[in-house]
């Protein structure tokens, strides 16, 4: 792998505050932005001395802008301007410049004009024993393509003077990377890289506040790290990513993903780590909580249609099951689904995989740099891997095969009461739904779809009532696992208030599919079931948008079901109303093939969910 770098200005915090969070994931070297550089309360050679003292190098500095192609008396300014840089980089001990290409109205076009100019830099820069890597801007005045740039530094011929290629120009441009593999290594003196999502806007804009690590995006970052390899370019990767979530995010988590994302995508260019784990199917879901909460929750299960089919051996833990999906319900007064209780309230602790692979999953887990979780177990129970998930809380693994295959008979007396197993009203765990900071979206996504076949489906943003929900899913190819990740900026939608009353992210909601919705609910009536209520408008609006048959249509009120249509495909969907203020359950019935979640209903979810939330608090204003 070749050497990783980040740029400062991809991280959030103070100068102190980055570096420290660079090095403590793993990165080998650090693009020091002059920005980060200016506001530092301290000489050049105490931010190299920090650098160095943290086990980094700087892979390069970027101390100003707009010199190449200036008419007199502009030029002698930035000529003597990069002098003074070149005395500070001495200090710093930074050996490599990045100059962008020229945004200045003011900058004179001609290739042979910026070659001259770069030629005279390198003689400069030789006398400070430093080099000048020139990087084409794809908003840059008369140099705006990486062939460009490159045929500016070949014809500048000086060895102190190479190229600078960044992935983030080059794609948003759709300039060709192959080319780029007839470019002389050692002509390379810093690729940086970054991603972005595909986004019809001006590119300077998209550039500065939309860019993210590689895999978060639909840039071809690997292709151009392909090309990037042919050349035989041995220097650092390094990313350098604008981005306004970044910027307001956790620097420490920031680098973590950072370090992912190279590692995965060395991996896609050359594999070389365990392979991403395939996702049979959610072997079951563990609900942490106090035992009179957890009463409660049995209630709704049964309601639901779930029996109680298994007691744990040793531990206050209970299994609900119903067609193939198993519940856990744990009211142990210690361990790891205890603190998850008394931190987050009554909730999803755990959520547990079938994989192809157990120790596979493991392995890239670890190589990605994923928190593994261990947790003594008791006489004769089996051990059962688990990282470190959304929240803090785990995601266990199964496989179908090996020891691992009988967690239920190991751990479990199976069917407590002696009851035989009633026919299903439920199949499977349908998909999952996650809430957590908005901030934190993009590192989940990168998090699932490195370490799983996931694929990324494009986002939505849903009107809550209180404020615009963004809605991301990441699902398998054959629909044996659904994720939805949402992530709200405003601070009174449920999905922020989920966050941020119950102590971070977390499962706000889970959707099981029913073979038969009707029956399904109907039956769950009869249980003592109620259903969130849908407004009459929504009806209505039905009716008129999609020609159904006025029974059907009926029918779905009757039952407070949601419809959607795509194409030929239909989607049916139910929700329970909110427990313990902290979780609800939905119940979705796919048809013909149905690929979606139904986001077309999630703002009349939303707002009858609104409506039943208790009240919000505002805080009275102060009396004297
Ligand atoms: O947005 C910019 O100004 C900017 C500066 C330096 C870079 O390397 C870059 O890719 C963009
Ligand atoms: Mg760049």
């Amino acid at each position: 792998m070749n050497p990783t770098s980040i740029a400062t200005v991809s991280l959030s915090g103070d100068l102190t505050e980055k570096l420290q969070a660079i090095a403590a994931a793993g990165f080998d070297a650090v693009e020091v932005f002059e920005n980060d550089f200016l506001t530092f309360d301290g000489s050049p050679r105490d931010v190299g001395k920090m650098i160095t003292d943290l086990g980094l190098t700087i892979s390069a500095f970027q101390p100003f802008r707009d010199f190449e192609g200036m008419p007199e008396p502009l030029r002698a300014r930035t000529f003597a301007r990069a002098e003074r840089k070149f005395a500070i980089m001495n200090e710093l001990g930074a050996e490599l410049m990045l100059i962008c290409s020229n945004v200045s109205p003011q900058s004179l076009g001609g290739i042979d004009r910026a070659a001259t100019d770069l030629r005279e830099l390198g003689e400069l820069a030789a006398k400070f024993g430093v080099r000048v890597g020139f990087e084409a801007l794809a908003w840059g005045r008369h140099v705006n393509d990486y062939r460009d740039a490159w045929e500016i530094v070949r014809r500048a011929g000086h060895a102190r003077i190479g190229l600078i290629l960044d992935s983030f120009h080059t794609l948003a441009r759709n300039s060709p990377v192959e080319p780029i593999a007839s470019i002389p290594g050692d002509r390379i003196f810093l690729v940086q890289l970054a991603d972005a999502p595909k986004l019809d806007m001006d590119v300077l804009s998209w550039s500065r506040h939309f860019r993210c690590f590689p895999g978060q995006g639909d840039l071809a970052v690997a292709d151009f790290v392909r090309a990037v390899e042919a050349t035989g370019y041995s220097g650092p990767l390094s990313h350098e990513i604008f981005n306004d979530q970044f910027r307001a995010g956790s620097a420490r988590r920031l680098a973590t993903d950072g370090m992912r994302s190279l590692i995965a995508l060395a991996d896609q260019t050359t594999p070389h780590l365990p392979p991403r784990a395939h996702v049979e199917g959610v072997e079951f879901l563990e609900f942490a909580l106090d035992e009179d909460t957890a009463a409660d929750l049995a209630a709704l299960f049964k309601a639901l249609g779930f029996q109680q089919t298994g007691t744990h051996r040793s531990k206050m833990v209970t299994r609900w099951s119903q067609g193939g999906i198993n519940l856990v319900l744990n009211t142990e007064k210690d361990g790891f689904a205890q603190s998850h209780a008394i931190m987050h309230g009554p909730g999803v602790c755990a959520i547990c995989l079938r994989v192809d692979n157990v120790e596979q999953t493991m392995a890239r887990a670890r190589d990605l740099k994923i928190t593994a979780f261990e947790q003594p177990v008791g006489p004769g129970e089996m051990h059962i891997p688990a990282i470190r998930g959304v929240g803090g809380s785990l995601i266990y693994f199964t496989q179908a095969t090996g020891e691992l295959a009988h967690i239920w008979e190991k751990d479990f007396v199976a069917r407590p009461d002696g009851a035989a197993p009633a026919p299903a009203l439920l199949q499977s765990v349908d998909h999952i739904s996650q809430s957590m900071d908005y901030e934190e979206m993009l590192s989940w996504l990168l998090f699932y779809t490195s370490l799983f076949h996931l694929e990324r489906i494009p986002q939505t943003a849903i009107a809550d009532p209180a404020g615009l929900v963004e809605s991301r899913p990441i699902v398998s190819a054959d629909g044996s696992l659904r994720f939805v990740l949402n992530g709200s900026q405003a601070t009174r939608t449920l999905s922020s208030r989920f966050v941020s009353e119950h102590f971070g992210s977390g499962v706000q909601h889970i959707a099981f599919s029913a073979p038969d919705i009707f029956a399904a609910v109907t039956a769950m009536r009869a249980a003592g079931l109620s259903f969130l209520d849908i407004p009459e408008n929504y009806y209505e609006d039905l009716e008129a948008r999609h020609g159904l048959d006025p029974d059907f249509i009926d029918a779905l009120r009757d039952h407070h079901i949601l419809y959607d249509r795509d194409g030929e495909a239909e989607f049916l969907q139910v929700y329970t109303h909110v427990f313990a203020q902290r979780f609800f359950f939905e119940i979705v019935e796919r048809r013909g093939g149905y690929a979606g979640f139904g986001a077309v209903n999630a703002a009349v979810r939303l707002a009858s969910q609104a409506r039943e939330a208790r009240p919000v608090t505002v805080p009275r204003p102060l009396r004297d």
